[in-house]
């Protein structure tokens, strides 16, 4: 962890160093995962199982025949999670559904006083990927944080892609693929899984976009196969920042901040205080709080490597700050949250006062989870409806409207050089 002071002279030069500090954009796992996409796309499914047995330790008798899960599988699983769990996941998938149901867009046509009717209508994606992170915890919730924005869309196929860690798959990820209308379940995860998604392989045809968060080797993947297909953005490994001043809690903050960092030896967690009192206060509550935290090696790898405590003078001198980070979710926990909230320009989700942990938005808030991570915040935003559908133009002109704009548009063809452009428009007029 590094303490950062901004009446430091130091401090923009160390600042800068936290900014560009390494997590998941590393060229080794980028060349790693060119090779596994370019096996992918030589090998089928014939990689995808090797990649499988390799790096989810999957015996040798998987084969490619046990990629896709099964109906019963699904069932069994459904028949094998806590009654209180079912309950806990259907409280989640009502209230990200509704969340979500209020962002579908609406189409648009008007016709101006020429007489040309313009406008817009939105459609579904024909299919997309969902990936599920499940390397070392498992993310049922994020099953309903993909798929559901992709259901209210109305995409009709919905193809999810999960790691199974030695052959283990908790039953409530099942459960979540079920409840939010998932067509298909492939067991498999990392650049591999989206190298298939992407290029298809005999068992997995493939899908138009792929979504959906994960580690860096995911991260790495999604941005290699843009263009072959969409991807959503880069959700790699969780970010928090906390903005925080003397009379927040510090082991409600310390909580906050391992809560992120528990994710991944790549998250990041960072504090932002204008009180020395508190920042000293958190630091104890952090590695207090640390001892008895069940992924506590996980978490203090983050916290050691990319955790920081950064004093300023005042808030206001906190927004820039902010901004730069662009952090994936941005707690603010000071007397004015609202007021400091509406100055910040950069940041994928926040959460408002000391009672919103940012956990609840990650499991039943109604927002959704998957959010832009490694400062893609400053052009990205978090996972929804609109992602999963696309906008077509429509344009129709009435004779009467294309006599009035066909003699500009003859015009601008002729001088961009594109006579038949204007001849197109000209045969119409008999110009
Ligand atoms: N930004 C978001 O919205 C968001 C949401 C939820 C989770 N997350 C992040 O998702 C991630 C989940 O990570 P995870 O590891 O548990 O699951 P994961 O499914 O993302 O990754 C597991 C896969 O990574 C691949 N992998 C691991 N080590 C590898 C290696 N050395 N070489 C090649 N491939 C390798 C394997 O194929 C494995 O199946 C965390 O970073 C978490 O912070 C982000
Ligand atoms: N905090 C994660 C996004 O960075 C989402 C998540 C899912 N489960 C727990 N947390
Ligand atoms: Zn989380």
């Amino acid at each position: 962890m590094v303490r950062l002071d901004s009446s430091d002279p130091n401090f923009a030069g160390a600042f800068a160093r936290l900014l560009t500090a390494k997590r998941e954009i590393a060229e080794d796992v980028d060349e790693a995962v060119r090779g596994i996409i370019a096996d992918v796309v030589a090998r089928g499914d014939e990689a995808l199982v090797d990649f499988t047995r390799r790096f989810d330790r999957l015996g040798a008798d998987f084969s490619a025949a046990q990629l896709r899960v099964t109906d019963a599988e699904i069932e069994a699983a459904v028949a094998a999670c806590p009654p209180d769990s079912l309950e806990a996941l259907r409280l989640a998938a009502e209230r990200i559904e509704s969340f979500h149901r209020a962002q579908r867009p609406a189409d648009h046509r008007a016709t101006d006083a020429l007489g040309v009717t313009a406008g817009w209508r939105w459609t579904a994606l024909e299919s997309v990927g969902l990936y599920v992170p499940g390397g070392t915890a498992s993310y049922p919730s994020s099953v309903l944080m993909n798929a559901l924005p992709a259901r209210v869309a109305g995409v009709p196929r919905l193809v999810m892609v999960v790691p199974t860690p030695d052959g283990q798959m908790n039953p409530l990820v099942l459960a979540a693929a079920q409840l939010s209308g998932v067509h298909e379940v492939y067991r498999v995860g990392g650049a591999q899984a989206v190298a298939a998604l992407a290029y298809g392989t005999a068992t997995i045809a493939p899908v138009a976009k792929v979504v959906g968060p994960g580690n860096a080797w995911v991260a790495a993947a999604k941005r290699r196969v843009f263009g072959q297909v969409g991807i959503d953005m880069i959700a790699g490994p969780s970010e928090v920042l906390i903005l925080a001043d003397g009379h927040a809690n510090p082991d409600w903050i310390a909580a906050d901040l391992l809560a992120q960092a528990e994710h991944d030896v790549a998250a990041q967690a960072i504090l932002i205080t204008d009180s020395a009192e508190l920042a000293g206060a958190v630091e104890g509550a952090v590695e207090r709080a640390l001892t008895t935290l069940p992924r506590q090696e996980i978490a203090r790898a983050s916290w050691r490597d990319y955790g920081a405590v950064i004093r300023v003078r005042t808030f206001d001198e906190a927004v820039p700050l902010v901004d730069r980070l662009a952090p994936e979710h941005l707690e603010i926990e000071t007397q004015d949250a609202e007021a400091l909230a509406a100055k910040v320009r950069n940041a994928g989700a926040i959460f408002l006062g000391s009672h919103t942990p940012e956990a609840i938005g990650d499991y039943v808030g109604g927002p959704n989870h998957v959010l832009p991570t490694a400062r893609s915040a400053r052009f990205s935003s978090g996972l929804g409806v609109l992602d999963f559908m696309k906008r077509t133009t429509i344009l129709a002109c009435t004779p009467e409207s294309l006599r009035a704009l066909g003699p500009a548009a003859i015009n601008l063809g002729r001088s961009e050089g594109l006579e038949g452009h204007a001849r197109s428009v000209a045969i119409r007029l008999n110009l």
